[in-house]
């Protein structure tokens, strides 16, 4: 190791500077708020405390099983109150790790029983983010939105606008794959109209083995004709139609990429799609039955862009720290490396130029301390 002076690996991975690329909201709740929630909910006879606990605090779990999994956590979750509640722990969480940008994703939930809009779902999020206040939080890109939403209260009129910069934090809205084609378009409609509030980009996300390709392609067409980037969770099973159709949109971004074959691998080189991965996510989950078998060391070798991340830190009891001493120590990358590798990252945001240029300043004010 050449630098960051005698700063142990782990310490020096929580100190680096780090951009999250793909952290969904209810998959990045902490375990002790979710008990905590799952505790009132088992007070009110709503769920059997007893069985729950147990399933929230398991580790190790197929993809089968974390659907499921996000099925109660949006039980538990999925009113105003409580999605503001976690979107400001979270926030807090990857600041506390020294996440310096943020792209928060999450799934904008229509709960007539809640009186919950997909709009008014965000409208939480938003208060969520407004609420953070261990960090200085940079959110708003711009004052004012046309909200085309029933609202009692605007969006607009959302509190006070930006404090001082310490996170920038910008949202994508997923799609998930059990949605509609109605559905879909009406979260792109808000993503365009959120554009103001932080809203970057669009996701596809959800179990891998629901949904057609051709239910979301008019929603992710549209985003595209809108000018709004697309990530796309891609190959997290053998679906090889699906993929290549994933590939013919050129999505700005693809995650997890766990199930691409060669002639798929040299499409997204050809294409310079940058990846993002999820390490601890993708060994949990069963798909590498070692952490050596992953791809990351031939995208790494080939100098593809990738990005690591934690995709669902609650769930998967990770860090963004964690996962980049995981790549360290694993691949053999030392300070310099890893620290480029984080910087990298700036480029695959879907962030503005202004912004991209103050991550930028970020890395070289801190490349004297952590590498020099
Ligand atoms: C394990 N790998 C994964 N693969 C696919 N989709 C995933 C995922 N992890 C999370 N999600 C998606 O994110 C939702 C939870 O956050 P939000 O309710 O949107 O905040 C899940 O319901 C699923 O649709
Ligand atoms: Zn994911």
């Amino acid at each position: 190791m050449e630098g960051g002076g005698d700063m142990g690996l782990v310490e020096w991975c929580r100190e680096l500077p780090k951009i999250e690329l793909h952290a969904h909201l209810n998959g990045s709740v902490r375990d002790s708020t979710l008990l905590e929630l799952a505790k009132d909910l088992g007070e009110k006879g709503v769920i059997a405390f007893a069985d729950v606990a147990h399933v929230i605090m398991k580790n190790g779990r197929s993809l089968p099983e974390c659907f499921k999994l996000f099925d109660l956590y949006h039980l538990l979750t999925t009113d105003h109150q409580t999605v503001t509640r976690i979107t400001k722990e979270v926030i807090e969480d990857f600041a506390a790790e020294n996440v310096v940008y943020l792209e928060l994703r999450t799934t904008p939930k229509k709960n007539e029983a809640k009186g919950m809009t997909k709009c008014s779902y965000m409208k939480a999020v938003i208060d969520g983010i407004r609420a953070v206040d261990t960090v200085d939080v940079d959110f708003v890109t711009s004052g004012t939105s046309n909200v085309n939403c029933s609202e009692a209260t605007p969006l607009n009129c959302i509190g006070s606008p930006i404090k001082r910069k310490k996170i920038y934090v910008r949202l994508l809205l997923s799609i998930d794959r059990r949605e509609t084609t109605a559905a879909a378009l009406e979260t792109v409609n808000l993503a365009m109209d959120l554009k103001n509030f932080g809203v970057v980009g669009i996701d596809l996300s959800g179990n891998p083995v629901i949904g057609e390709w051709q239910t979301f392609l008019p929603a992710l067409k549209h985003a595209k004709e809108l000018g709004l980037p697309i990530t796309l969770h891609c190959g997290e099973v053998p679906n090889h139609k699906e993929i290549q159709a994933m590939l013919d949109i050129c999505p700005q971004r693809i995650g997890h990429a766990c199930f691409l074959v060669e002639e798929e691998w040299k499409r997204v080189k050809f294409l310079k799609i940058p990846v993002e991965i999820c390490l601890t996510s993708n060994i949990r989950t069963g798909r590498f039955s070692s952490i050596y078998d992953h791809f990351f060391a031939d995208l790494y070798k080939a100098k593809h862009q990738v990005a690591l991340c934690t995709d669902d830190s609650g769930l998967f009891s990770t860090t963004l720290s964690n996962e980049f001493y995981l790549a360290a120590s694993t691949f053999g990358l030392n300070k310099d490396e890893m620290f480029l590798l984080a910087r990298s990252a700036i480029q695959s945001t879907f962030a503005d130029d202004e912004v991209k240029h103050e991550l930028t300043k970020i890395y070289d004010d801190a490349a004297n301390r952590l590498i020099i």
